[in-house]
């Protein structure tokens, strides 16, 4: 049989406001337990919950960054469940009445082509607290800070394929919270995990089959292995002749395998019901225009600007603009050097990446800010240094910091541009090498341009990096010839 693999996410999405969502407790990450959750977080009764303006507002902001409908009134609704660390018995979030409703996201696959993923809605909710299984014998702790913290839970339509899809779906969408500037993106300390539902059915079927969830998903790297894990498991299952039920699994990173937590049958039934403290949300036409007229440029939009604009490949165009920071230096960048686009572009995405991702940081901790980067192609573009010292000076400020023009006057780098100082180094190469002049002489035009190389390379290293390589060419095919 012939299996088609149907999925669809849930992303939940913590977003960046001061306050929590319906009270004024701190939002602050790693803070000590329970020392950021008010009487309302608590659940105690007779408090009421106020909403929080800002996480409204950023709700529209991603609305509005998907092309979605705003709902003119959403409704907050009770979500019923027991578990230690909701000590109201219920979360609030909308269900009917969602603030943002249908709207899409674009994917762009790894062979370069683009898909169009549907987000069915996206509704504000509150987070629960955190059970502490670690910090005491024999008993559980719980931590309510994060109770109450604002979260937007987005709902694709199961439009999702395979797991790469679903991974770039992800970070489709973590690029554009961070564009946005509704939420920090940051997965490891929670503020985005993604729940994956996956189910398979017959290829060329209509109907879907039965799904699976798995929670709490953390990372890009573990949505792509959790959801091949899950695909695995349920292909042997129907293979073998048994049927899927609907459950809620995790993934265990260690032995590669989804587990069930509980089956959905006896989990789901929340009796949603509107929650009665809370008045209707009213979003006014004016309201949407104003927040769409502060929406800043968006990921697509900067790629097209880095296309046409800039002169990018559409590859380096989608790597620099896939995060808003890492836009924002290459725009530095190339704003303080003058250099070219094309140039910036490649120190950017291949020294500055490839020394982030060998020391596993992220763009905002990088040690060479975009200033200095910037002053370095400067002296690229001006000719006062090569490429090849450029690298080396890049080191310079990755260790040590300071500026590239300090480092150029006092290590003595400065590119070799006089004439007659070349001339006598390539004077030196070729008084070195009677056998390699020979050799070339009697070669023919092609085998020539290869044997070039040799004495260009001998001439750079006598001249220790610092010669103008064109310089140094332009003299040597006069010479040699
Ligand atoms: N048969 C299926 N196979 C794969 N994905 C599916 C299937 N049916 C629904 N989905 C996806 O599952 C997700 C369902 O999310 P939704 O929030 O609507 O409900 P839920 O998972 O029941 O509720 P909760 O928010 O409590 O987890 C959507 O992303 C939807 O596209
Ligand atoms: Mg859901
Ligand atoms: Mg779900």
């Amino acid at each position: 049989m012939q299996w088609e693999v149907v999925i669809g996410l849930e992303v939940h999405v913590q977003l960046s406001t001061r306050s929590k969502i319906f009270s004024g407790s701190d939002t602050t990450f790693g803070a000590e337990p329970n020392t950021q959750a008010s009487l309302v977080d608590l659940g105690m009764p007779g408090v009421l919950p106020v909403l929080n303006a800002d996480a409204v507002e950023k709700a529209v902001r991603f609305g509005l960054g998907i092309d979605a409908q705003i709902a003119p009134r959403s409704v907050f609704a009770r979500k019923n469940y027991f578990y230690p660390d909701l000590p109201k018995g219920y979360q609030i979030s909308q269900f009917e009445l969602p603030i943002v409703g249908l709207g899409q996201v674009d994917i762009t696959l790894e062979d370069g082509s683009t898909k169009r993923i549907g987000v069915t809605r996206a509704h504000l909710e509150e987070d629960a607290g955190k059970s502490l299984h670690e910090d005491f014998q024999g008993m559980t702790g719980i931590d309510l800070n994060r109770a109450g913290t604002p979260l937007l839970e987005i709902v694709s339509e199961p439009d999702i394929r395979s797991a790469k899809e679903a991974v770039a779906y992800a970070k489709a969408i973590h690029s554009l919270i961070r564009y946005l500037d509704i939420s920090d993106g940051n997965m490891s300390q929670g503020s985005m995990r993604c729940d994956c539902n996956v189910s398979l059915r017959p290829k060329g079927e209509d109907t879907l089959g039965t799904r699976r969830e798995i929670k709490n998903v953390n990372s890009f790297r573990f949505v792509e292995k959790a959801i091949n894990a899950e695909i695995e498991w349920q292909m042997d299952e129907l293979e073998s002749g048994r049927a899927i039920h609907q459950a809620t699994v995790l993934y265990d990173p260690v032995k590669d395998k989804t587990f069930a937590m509980r089956s959905k049958e006896e989990a789901n039934d929340y009796r949603y019901f509107p929650d009665p403290d809370l008045l209707p949300v009213e979003v006014t036409e004016q309201t949407i225009s104003a927040i769409r007229a502060k929406l800043p440029e968006l990921p697509a939009q900067k790629i097209e600007r880095f296309i046409t604009d800039l002169e990018l490949s559409e590859y380096d165009a989608r790597v620099l603009a896939s995060d808003r920071v890492l836009a924002q230096y290459f725009e530095t960048v190339v704003a303080q050097s003058g250099a070219k686009p094309k140039l910036a572009a490649n120190w950017v995405s291949v020294e500055l990446l490839g020394a982030l991702n060998k020391n596993d940081l992220e763009i905002d901790q990088s040690p060479v800010d975009a200033d200095q980067l910037g002053g370095l192609l400067k002296r690229i573009a001006d000719n006062t240094i090569s490429g090849k010292i450029a690298k080396q000076i890049f080191e310079e400020l990755w260790n040590n910091g300071g500026t590239a023009d300090t480092i150029i006057e006092s290590k003595g780098l400065k590119q070799e541009t006089d004439s007659s100082a070349i001339e006598a180094i390539v004077d030196q190469v070729i008084a070195d090498s009677p056998d390699q002049v020979a050799q070339y002489q009697a070669a023919d035009d092609q085998k020539r341009k290869k044997l070039i190389g040799y004495f260009v390379g001998q001439t750079m290293k006598l001249s220790k990096g610092k010669a103008n390589p064109q310089m140094v060419n332009q003299v040597l095919a006069k010479k040699l010839n």
